[in-house]
């Protein structure tokens, strides 16, 4: 397992541009499934998780061809089904969450899918109800074999119907859109997730001669269509990245230009930093965050205490509260981080705690941080990181921390963040791989 060491205290400096967005690419990879014909996408990032699935579709049949570092070409045009029996898919397709979309697409194109439990974070329970039971309503058979560990589901022929989804799930919703648009007749999805990957996905698919309205609200109509054809996609840039920038740039007293940010695809992020006091400036579509001593954590209008609380787009994405969390450390006032979508995402807090950090951890779901302003500055430790999002927020910990921090595990972090320890040098971070 590799480790990060950092030696942290040092203000940055400089313009980051931030990757291609991981969660985006994850569903638009899976579409290329859906189509015999050639699909350009550009702005992949180049990580672990995305490199999985680009591996697995190569495993499955689908022609891959590197155009240059982040853009691919991919046609599906002969799809090995036998390949669902194989050791190597269950081994290859469970080793990350996104790897439950190739689903939909399949059942859509051939009338079967299979995958085994996919993996990701072990950030609380990840159910899969919201897809499975979408496409038993699309009229696919849907059987889990616990002895082999997979999820099978089959369709003689998808029918459009209405679907209320028992939760907005993103990957879910993701799943049905990508079974539905090769369906017979008119399928209606409520309560359907919206964020921007979304958006992308449905206008990806409508370039690819899908019929699908209501884009950016959580009321899909999707009517059918015999087949789909070719199309070129840019993916966003990710704003999970972004998030943990302008993070990074407040804990570490920096000056960072983060570019070409694609503002309006941002939702309330840029608003959640600012009520933890921290001034950003959007420059063209560039964010621009100057050097900041201190930063005062805003209270609700009654003068009560910040809670900042993730809920299905357009709320705050949860995967941005571990780095919320962090750069609270280090505010001016209280803030109660409520994560009411995943259980265990919060524990971390403890490796923060023991950098001095001044956290209580109330339950699984919400933690209370009292800042503080900089007075006393964090110490480096020697810490793991347990996912993504905790493995960034101990990270920017560490780079803004007195004296060395290593921490291990960092193959969570690569999952989605693409050369960071080389980025963070050229903004004069003191990072080293070991
Ligand atoms: C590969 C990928 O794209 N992963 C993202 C995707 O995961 P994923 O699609 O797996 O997450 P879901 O949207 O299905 O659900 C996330 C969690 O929130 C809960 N939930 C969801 C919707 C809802 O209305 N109420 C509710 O409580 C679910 O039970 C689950 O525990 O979306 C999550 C939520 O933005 C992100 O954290 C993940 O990074
Ligand atoms: C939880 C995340 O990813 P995944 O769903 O792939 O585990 C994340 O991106 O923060």
């Amino acid at each position: 397992m590799n480790a990060f060491e950092i030696r942290g205290g040092k203000p940055l400096k400089g313009e980051i541009t931030p990757q291609g967005a991981k969660n985006e690419a994850l569903q638009i990879l899976s579409a290329v499934l859906l189509t015999e014909e050639k699909i350009t996408i550009s702005n992949i990032p180049d990580i672990k998780d995305v490199n999985k699935l680009i591996e697995l579709l190569g495993d499955l049949g689908v022609e891959v061809n590197r155009l240059s570092k982040d853009t691919y070409e991919f046609k599906a045009a002969n799809i090995n089904l036998e390949f669902f029996q194989s050791q190597t898919f269950k081994a290859k397709g469970g080793s990350l969450r996104g790897s439950i979309m190739i689903v939909g697409p399949l059942l859509a194109r051939f009338g079967k899918a299979a995958i085994p439990k996919p993996g990701g974070d072990k950030i609380g329970r990840r159910r899969l109800d919201t897809h499975f039971l979408g496409f038993e309503k699309l009229g696919a058979k849907f059987n889990y074999n616990a002895e082999t560990g997979f999820f099978n589901v089959d369709a003689t022929q998808l029918k459009g119907t209405f679907i209320l989804l028992d939760e907005a799930s993103v990957t879910g919703t993701a799943n049905i859109v990508m079974a539905a648009v090769l369906a017979k007749g008119t399928t209606t999805i409520y309560n359907a997730a919206c964020e921007p990957y979304l958006q992308q996905l449905c206008k990806m698919l409508n370039r690819m001669g899908a019929k699908i309205s209501g884009i950016g609200s959580n009321l899909l109509t999707i009517e059918g269509v015999d087949s789909l054809g070719g199309t070129e996609h840019r993916l966003l840039p990710d704003m999970i990245e972004i998030g943990s920038f302008i993070g990074l740039a407040a804990m570490t007293e920096s000056e960072i230009t983060i570019k070409d940010v694609c503002y309006n695809e941002l939702g309330m992020i840029p608003d959640v930093f600012k009520r933890l006091g921290i001034k950003l400036e959007l420059r063209g579509d560039d964010i621009y965050i100057p050097a900041q001593k201190s930063y005062e954590i805003d209270t609700f209008i009654d003068g009560s205490i910040l809670t900042v609380a993730d809920a299905p787009w357009p709320g705050f994405t949860p995967d941005l509260l571990s780095i919320v969390l962090v750069v609270a450390t280090q505010a001016k006032g209280s803030v109660l981080i409520h994560q009411k979508m995943f259980e265990s995402r919060l524990f971390f807090v403890d490796k923060l705690i023991d950098m001095g950090a001044q956290i209580i951890l109330c339950d699984p779901h919400r933690a209370t941080i009292i800042g503080l302003d900089k007075k006393y500055q964090l110490k480096g430790i020697e810490m793991t990181s347990p996912d993504i999002r905790a493995g960034v927020s101990l990270l920017i910990a560490a780079l803004s921390a007195s004296g060395r921090s290593i921490i291990h595990n960092i193959e969570q972090i690569e999952r989605g963040y693409q050369d960071i320890d080389t980025r963070l040098k050229a903004l004069g971070a003191d990072i080293r791989r070991l």
